[in-house]
């Protein structure tokens, strides 16, 4: 296990709300040894005493339950380094940091969690660090900011890896949520849903991460990017392809890679033509986020009035794509994926529409919303239809970052993604990028807190 680990990018949202409050509960259940030596870097001159000020009020509002002594033990291993993607001597110092006075002997972990525009020059910077053999390189997403730019990044990622004995890891958060192991045991040989999982039994599957958070002062970022590429092109078609595929040759991980990446290619490409009439894309307006109870929370005005948004980029907070899957299996199915932010309700996870009746399973494993509908939750334990939308990890569970982290600094690959499933996913939503920008397909307005645009 590496005991290693720079933070790039340690005072942004990502970090503060998910990965040190991750790392404090790995801390907090044995997970992780004691001497786990972390260096945060951002671009902010501080010194090590303020950064754990910093991170020490994330961890109260983000981990209140993690107990007080892995806080302490998280914070006592934390220093920092002023970090600027442009500047490779600052990401050198911060590598040198970690390995301390001894020297670069054990193995490194480095996370970039960095907006996708610093990937690059950080990378490259990375390659004037000493990383020892045996050290990961973890890159968050959206990984590339288009398919070409995806394919250099790519290559850059192995050049700096391959050669040197290090090993990429493309994280994607969703494959860590609690549940999403589960749907593959549904579906897998022997599992309960196994005979109906094709296109004779199922119509329509919806694959939807509906929020009802809006940017919360991430317009800056998330201006250049919106919902395809935040969301829809990484998690939705992570779950899509696990949906999709046919079972793994076998129980290793790069089998499971090997099947996503069969699922993904085998996704109808959607022709310009196509685009107008099987995606949506649109932006939330005024209105009232919902709290996280379901009640009406604070009013808001629209994304395009926001600080840092550029209103005529047309940045989609909402859409939503109809695939289909060109395989004997899946003949006369109908994928939905969609995302959208600052909407009435928060879910994540898999709606299965029967043709008839949908087959009994355990209320564990599924919510009946009727007849003919199923509904897996992915994003904690399982919970009625009726109950309110909370998003909360069993107890003793970890959460979806936690995982994450256990990978990376484990080696395991079951939360990363292949190259070519990367690659093939780009392939997916960059002819729906290209007619958006053209304007081929209308931004529709819903209101902050609704249901989403009309006719969702
Ligand atoms: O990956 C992402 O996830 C968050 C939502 O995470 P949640 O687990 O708190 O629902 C989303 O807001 C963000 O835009 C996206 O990059």
């Amino acid at each position: 296990m590496i005991t290693r680990l720079v933070l790039l990018g340690a005072t942004g949202d990502l970090a503060g709300r998910f990965l040190l409050p991750a790392l404090a509960g790995l801390l907090g259940d044995g997970t992780l040894p004691d001497d786990l030596r972390v260096v945060g870097a951002a671009q902010q001159d501080w010194d090590d005493e303020t950064f754990r000020e910093h991170v020490a009020e994330r961890l109260r509002q983000y981990a209140p339950d993690v107990p007080q002594s892995a806080h302490r033990s998280l914070l006592a291993g934390l220093q920092y380094r002023r970090f600027d993607p442009q500047d490779p001597a600052t990401v050198v110092h911060a590598v040198e940091t970690v390995h301390g006075p001894d020297g670069p002997r054990a193995p490194v972990a480095v996370y970039l969690a960095l907006p996708p525009r610093t990937f690059a020059p950080t990378l490259r910077a990375l390659a004037q660090a000493d990383l020892p053999e045996g050290s990961r390189i973890a890159v968050e997403k959206p990984f590339g900011e288009g398919l070409d730019d995806a394919l250099a990044l790519d290559d850059l990622l192995t050049r700096v890896t391959d050669a040197r004995g290090v090993s990429a890891y493309r994280v994607d958060h969703i494959l860590g949520m609690p549940r999403v192991q589960d749907v593959v045991a549904l579906r897998s040989p022997g599992g309960p849903l196994e005979a109906a999982w094709d296109g004779a039994h199922l119509r329509q599957v919806d694959i939807l991460w509906d929020e009802t958070l809006g940017l919360a002062g991430r317009e800056r970022f998330y201006d250049g990017v919106g919902a395809v590429k935040d969301v829809v092109q990484n998690h939705l078609l992570q779950v899509l392809a696990l949906v999709a595929m046919e079972p793994p040759a076998d129980g290793s991980e790069q089998a499971l890679h090997d099947a996503k990446a069969q699922a993904l290619r085998s996704v109808r490409t959607l022709t310009p033509d196509d685009v107008p009439a099987r995606t949506r894309r649109a932006r939330y307006g005024a209105g009232t986020l919902t709290a996280p109870d379901g009640t009406p929370g604070t009013a808001v005005g629209g994304y395009a009035q926001q600080d840092g948004v550029d209103p005529a980029r047309g940045t989609e907070t909402y859409g939503e794509l109809l695939l289909e899957v060109d395989s004997p299996r899946w003949a006369g199915t109908t994928f939905v994926v969609r995302n959208g932010k600052a909407l009435g309700t928060s879910r994540k996870g898999v709606a299965l529409h029967f043709r008839g009746t949908a087959p009994q399973v355990d209320p564990a494993d599924a919510d009946r919303v009727s007849d003919t509908e199923l509904w897996i939750e992915l994003d904690g334990p399982q919970r009625s239809s009726a109950a309110p939308a909370v998003h909360v990890n069993a107890p003793g569970e970890l959460s979806a970052y936690g995982r994450v982290l256990t990978d990376v600094l484990s080696g395991g690959t079951r939360t990363s993604v292949s190259s070519a499933e990367s690659e093939l996913a780009w392939r997916i939503v960059e002819p729906v990028l290209s007619v958006w920008a053209a304007g081929g397909v209308p931004l529709l307005e819903y209101a902050a807190g609704s249901a989403g645009p009309a006719q969702s």
